[in-house]
């Protein structure tokens, strides 16, 4: 099958190989000239596929796919679909679809999990749209997906996809957290010799056996306790959105919330809070303020 694939990063170049190794034709489009570009423009993709032209958008979340998704719209013909891989917030998608729909235009949302590893062991992807629009496009999500029964799926209606993305990177935020927790506990404890080599040996047998366990004993290969990872965790939004999400739906999620304030403390987020905490303990108890002196146990 043939598709347009507008971004070249990491995910957008990985799944072209992908894609082209499983032999689709594949026609590639990114605003930076180095890159592995097959054309220069948006307007040379869209003269470059033959219609119905499926459009595959791989870029930054937030204005990039906002930009190229208006570019599209005055480009592209009724019928044609565009598909939003990147990391739009769910509600964002519903109008985009609205406004291709003013063309005949057809849109999928589409989140996409597995990182730069995907282009090797495929992609889990979960859609939002409608049923034909996604059966037109299967062949590519076929092809794109792991071998087997799962890892694809029509989550549910424009911004379902997005919607299934966020939890589930939410739910990615709770485990790396609980890992790292019960790390943290064993580096500390003389009752373990090696926290390393005991959370690996449950990647077999164990209960919480996990592919992020697998890439675990990647990174303490030649570091057993990560003395050379900063202490600092970054974020890309979609755990906030999920807070955000359930909260607006009425479930509680104590332990999404508390691995995303956990990375939002290791970028400073909570100095000015720990400040007032410590002041007023200096204040009503005389307790000691000196960094040096603070007990870290
Ligand atoms: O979707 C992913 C993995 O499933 C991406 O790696 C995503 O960037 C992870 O989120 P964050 O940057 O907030 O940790």
């Amino acid at each position: 099958m043939q598709i347009g694939m507008i971004g070249l990063g990491r995910m957008g170049g990985n799944m072209v190989k992908r894609l082209r190794d499983g032999g689709h034709e594949v026609v590639g489009f990114d605003m930076d000239p180095d890159s592995a570009r097959d054309v220069d423009s948006l307007e040379s993709l869209v003269a470059a596929l033959d219609a119905p032209r499926v459009v595959w958008v791989m870029v930054p979340a937030g204005k990039p796919t906002e930009s190229t998704i208006d570019g599209l719209r005055e480009l592209l013909e009724p019928g044609d679909i565009v598909i939003d891989g990147g990391n739009s917030k769910y509600t964002e998608d519903r109008a985009h679809a609205a406004s291709l729909a003013e063309k005949d235009i057809k849109f999928l949302d589409c989140g996409v999990s597995g990182g730069v590893w995907g282009a090797e062991r495929g992609y889990a992807l979960m859609l939002g749209g409608e049923q034909e629009t996604f059966d037109h496009v299967r062949p590519l999500l076929e092809t794109l997906k792991p071998e087997g029964e799962y890892g694809l799926v029509l989550a549910g209606p424009v911004g379902g996809g997005h919607f299934a993305k966020m939890v589930h990177n939410g739910i990615e935020y709770g485990m790396m957290q609980a890992f790292g927790e019960g790390f943290a506990t064993m580096m500390r404890s003389e009752y373990i010799d090696d926290a390393a080599k005991t959370m690996v040996s449950w990647r077999e047998g164990s209960v919480v056996a996990s592919w992020l366990l697998d890439l675990f004993e990647n990174a303490t290969k030649d570091d057993p306790e990560l003395r050379d990872v900063p202490a600092v965790a970054n974020e890309s939004g979609e755990a906030k959105w999920m807070v955000e999400a359930a909260l607006e739906l009425g479930v509680p999620t104590p332990a999404t919330g508390a691995a995303l304030y956990a990375r939002q403390a290791s970028r400073g987020g909570a100095d000015d809070v720990l400040r007032v905490v410590t002041a007023m303990r200096a204040q009503f108890g005389g307790h000691v303020t000196k960094v040096d002196e603070i007990a870290t146990h």
